[in-house]
């Protein structure tokens, strides 16, 4: 684990006993009982002044909103986000931030952005709310240390390379970064006690079912790298859950899109990676001017109008789904959910959309397909609707395409300004 300048230190040690004094209930001698209205004075006193801090916490600025300690159903107050400075985990971050919690990201930054965890610390300066670990999760001494130094409550697991075309040209960078840095995490919490765990899983582990919309009892067979890392690191959880009280929560995402709707965080990919990017990045590059148009990559499936079909997920909706299965977690108790809108929209619909909200007439080059995609993929949400009582409230492709479109325009370097501010 390195430090980093912007690194802040733990707020609670393991290492650290809390300090206890045990009660004698029984075999009091005289002297103690001479004490004891002394003792319940001091009680009295002890009970009243913990009664004013609350308080006193209660109507802080930092503690502002809903109070921390009856909103967590759970008992969860203090998160570790692992892939907080990517995509996904820095909007997840930023709503568990605003629910009041706790937030300790660990990033390796190899596909995140340091600009991310800049913008969230400026929106959270208060000491105790957010920090922030350079680490990489393949480094086991140093994710435990982490461990041992912090009290997490639970591990949104996020962390994770996710390019299905990159997944069939590097393998073993995605079973290790994936499966096997899952291993890791979670012999962490089994070493540290850390009970709850909300991990990012994929559509991509179903592969190509033959029925369509995919319920989460569709047969998983995955068709790429990415979708069998993913299924594997999804194995090795549930066995573990088996053998431990841990409550787990799986959740499926189908093709995630959009962003914070104050404009706050953004989808900014790696240049270096553009080839093996979402169909998201290229939008946005081809509308900028990045990039000189929008590759179609594969127009002779048998679907509708011959691209690929997919369910696009609003990123606000994605980590709202998070937080209520953070809410419902159980010990002992595995949830597994799809997260998608449960509509299938065509390539050829996307580039629609996304020449409407930016309002660009993108050009389009129709190329060969892309290796390891599958033709159509939708969810069916009902399993989520039902038991977490979340559904997608964006469902219009253009409207999230124009909320990310609007940060896009205003950061046409991305995060670069924010990261170099941060280092
Ligand atoms: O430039 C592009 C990018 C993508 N595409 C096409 O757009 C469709 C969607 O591709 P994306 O790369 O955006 O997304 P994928 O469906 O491959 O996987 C995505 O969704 C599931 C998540 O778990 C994965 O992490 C994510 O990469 C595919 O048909 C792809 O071939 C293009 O036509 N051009």
């Amino acid at each position: 684990m390195k430090d980093l300048p912007h690194m802040l230190p733990a707020n609670r040690s393991r290492s650290q006993p809390r300090a206890s004094r045990p009660w004698p209930l029984s075999g009091m001698d005289n002297s103690e009982s001479r004490r004891r209205p002394q003792i319940i004075g001091k009680l009295a006193m002890a009970f009243m002044l913990t009664a004013l801090c609350i308080l006193i916490l209660k109507q802080s600025p930092s503690f502002s909103g809903p109070s921390v300690f009856s909103r967590h159903e759970a008992g969860v107050t203090h998160v570790l986000v692992t892939g907080g400075a990517g995509y996904i985990g820095s909007h997840a971050a930023l709503r568990l931030l605003k629910d009041n919690y706790r937030v300790t990201i660990v990033d390796n930054l190899s596909r995140g952005n340091l600009g991310a965890i800049k913008v969230l610390q400026q929106l959270f300066p208060e000491p105790g709310r957010l920090q922030f670990i350079y680490a990489d999760l393949g480094d086991a001494r140093a994710v435990n240390n982490i461990f041992e130094k912090n009290a997490f409550d639970a591990v949104m697991h996020f962390a994770a390379v996710a390019y299905v075309g990159e997944s069939t040209l590097e393998p073993l960078r995605y079973y290790h970064n994936i499966t096997s840095n899952t291993l890791v995490i979670l012999e962490a919490m089994a070493a540290h006690g850390v009970k709850t765990l909300i991990y990012s899983s994929t559509c991509a582990t179903y592969g190509e079912p033959e029925k369509m919309p995919i319920t989460e009892v569709t047969p998983q067979h995955p068709i790429n790298p990415y979708g069998k890392a993913k299924k594997m690191a999804e194995d090795i959880i549930l066995d573990f859950s088996k053998r431990s009280d841990m409550a787990v929560m799986i959740l499926r995402y189908f093709n995630v899109i959009g962003s914070d709707p104050e404009g706050r965080l953004g989808e900014a990919p790696r240049p270096e990676l553009r080839e093996h990017g979402r169909i998201s990045g290229a939008c946005f590059d081809a509308a900028l001017g990045i990039i000189p148009g929008l590759k179609v990559k594969g127009v002779d499936y048998a679907t509708s109008d011959g691209t690929c079909i997919r369910d696009y997920i609003d990123v606000t909706d994605l980590v709202d789904a998070h937080v209520k299965a953070l809410d419902k977690a159980r010990p002992s108790k595995v949830g597994i959910y799809n997260v998608g809108t449960g509509k299938g929209r065509s390539v050829k619909e996307f580039v629609e959309a996304c020449k409407k909200a930016t309002g660009v007439s993108i050009k389009v080059d129709y190329l060969e397909r892309r290796p390891g995609d599958y033709a159509e993929v939708y969810s069916d949400p009902s399993k989520i609707n039902r038991e977490l009582n979340w559904s997608a409230r964006y469902t219009d492709l253009q409207e999230s395409l124009s909320i990310a479109w609007k940060w896009q325009k205003s950061h046409p370097n991305r995060y670069e300004s924010e990261a170099a501010v941060a280092l």
